[in-house]
Order: C-alpha cells, then structure tokens, then sequence
C-alpha cells in the first residue's frame, strides 16, 4: 500500500538538499513510500537582525516541529544544530538520527588563503557566538563582521567581496555541492564544532508506529548516542540562547561514547573545558555539563546572554 510521508522542512538551498537526499533514503527502503515536500518558513528565515533577538536556537526549529504537532506533515527534517536544548522533542514526538555528516567548520577564503597566512584587518563573516569566540581567541588580529542569512547569501558576502572570507560548517557546503570552495577545514581543537555540528534530526509523532518502523533503518546507533549526549549537555547549560557553548560526543571502541565540550566568554578570553567518557548518553552529558557548572558555566554564559 502506496504511505504518504510528508516531509517539513525549511526551503533554503541547504534544507532542500537535506530533503532530496531523505527522499532518496525513504524510497529506496520502501518502494511503496511516497516522500512530499511540506516548505516552511521560520522566524529565522524572516527575521534578518540578531538570532538571539527571535529565540535563538528554536528560531530555525520550532515552526517546521510544528507543522508534525498540526498534522500538515509526518516528519520535521531539522539539523540537530539549529534545536533547542530545553524542549527538543515536545508534545509525544520522538527523534530519529540518521548517520552523522563531518563536523568541521571550514574556512571560505576566495583569495585561497588558510587562517594563519590572513594579514591583520581582514574581515571575517560570522555570527556564531561559537565562532566568534574561538576565532577572536586564536586570532585576535582579524576583524569578525556579522553576516546572517543561508549558507548560500553568506558565501555570495565573500565573492562579491562584502567580507574577505567567511567560515561555515563543512556538512552545509557539501550539502550545498560546494565543498570544493573550502580553504581550509579548521582542526576541531582550535575551532570545536557546535553540539549537533553535522547530524540531521528526522522528528516524527511518537505514536506513529508506520514510520518509525519505515525510518528506523535510516538511523545509526553511534550518531543516535553523540546526538542524545549532546542534547543532554546543552540541556543542562540551558543552552537554548544562542550562546558560545561547543562540543562533540566520539564513539569509542567499547561501545560507549567521548563527549568533550567547552563554554567560551564572547571574546573567548574565557574557555572552560571538560570531557567524560562512558556508556550511557544521558549520564556522560549531564557528566560534563556539572563539570562545566562547576567551573562558573553559567556565569560565563550569563555574560554572554547580557553582552
Ligand atoms: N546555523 C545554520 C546551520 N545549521 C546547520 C548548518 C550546517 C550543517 C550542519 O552542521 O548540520 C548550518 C550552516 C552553518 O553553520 O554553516
């Protein structure tokens, strides 16, 4: 019998390509599936000034979830980095996780420059607090220019010459089909990916049985783990402003999973760190978020929330 699965999404170039590709994995599991595009537009989309200033890190999230609260559609396709740490999976929705993109940020350097060789005064577009941070931290020289808009609006910054070079996640532009106009894919210890860097999140209603079992195929268990870590610890710092909070959840050999993760004060002056390892998602997340609490978290995170 012919399933309907109607699919919400943003409908900028990056989410219509995470769309096409979930399509392509629905139909190939099940030849009787029948994948439609439901486009939403979000507050982020509209809003054009500070994400903080329209609820941060739901602002990309919460109208696509919506759209499978309402039943206009079966699933919500999000990036795992753009939700919300304090209610990710609201009103009897569950979250699914398919095998995890890579995680780098990556410099986009028209000239073909890396990091290192960019003299003093070359601007920078970003406005992740994340990035701000670790980059005014590592190179205090360059001048960091906010730039909002997709992926696509951001590198057009850089080739029409707005900004000199920008930095974006490496999964974005390979989504894109741009990978090739990366310059330099940034080492994980000088710029540590956000929580959920990487992975799709295919929210779905709880008590749909059909297409649990139709996607649970889709899914890995390694990305389900790092996905839920993180989650933990981003709930946990109440991390749903968006604030400079990084951090990364490894599998490990044995089964269990590395999570390591750092707070940055705006500036990145400020960079606590902690890292656990172990079996359990939830436990290594709340783990190292009480470690990061206990080493002044939250003061520093309140010290971005007010700057
Ligand atoms: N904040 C927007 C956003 N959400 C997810 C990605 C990239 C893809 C991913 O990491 O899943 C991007 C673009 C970027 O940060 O460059």
């Amino acid at each position: 019998m012919t399933q309907h699965i109607r699919i919400a999404s943003r409908a900028s170039a990056m989410a219509t390509a995470q769309v096409n590709w979930l399509m392509g994995q629905i139909t190939r599991t099940d030849s009787a599936a029948v994948p439609e595009f439901v486009p939403i537009t979000t507050a982020g989309d509209r809003w054009t000034g500070p994400l903080a200033e329209v609820g941060g890190k739901g602002a990309f999230t919460s109208a696509v979830a919506q759209a499978v609260l309402d039943g206009r559609a079966d699933l919500a396709l999000h990036c795992a980095k753009d939700m919300p740490g304090d209610e990710p999976e609201p009103d009897g929705t569950l979250c699914l996780y398919p095998p995890r993109d890579d995680v780098h940020d990556v410099l986009v350097h028209p000239g073909g420059r890396k990091l290192d060789d960019l003299p003093a005064g070359t601007r920078i577009g970003t406005s992740a607090p994340r990035r701000i941070a670790q980059l005014t931290a590592s190179h205090p020289h360059l001048t960091i220019v906010p730039v909002r808009g997709n992926a696509d609006t951001r590198l057009r910054l850089a080739h029409v010459g707005d900004v000199d070079a920008v930095i974006l996640a490496r999964a974005g532009l390979r989504r894109l089909g741009r990978e090739a106009e990366a310059t330099e894919i940034i080492d994980t210890d000088r710029m540590m990916p956000a929580l959920g860097a990487g992975q799709l999140a295919l929210q779905i209603s709880a008590d749909d049985q059909n297409l649990l079992d139709l996607l649970t195929p889709l899914t890995d268990a390694a990305a389900t783990r790092a996905a839920l870590a993180e989650r933990a610890l981003l709930r946990a710092l109440a991390g749903h402003c968006h604030a400079p909070i990084a951090g990364h959840a490894t599998p490990t050999a044995a089964g269990g999973l590395h999570l390591a993760a750092r707070v940055y004060s705006p500036d990145g002056s400020v960079m606590l760190a902690a890292a656990r390892t172990g079996p359990d998602p939830q436990t290594v997340g709340d783990a190292v978020a009480q470690d990061l609490i206990a080493q002044g978290a939250n003061d520093v995170l309140a010290s971005s929330r007010r700057s």
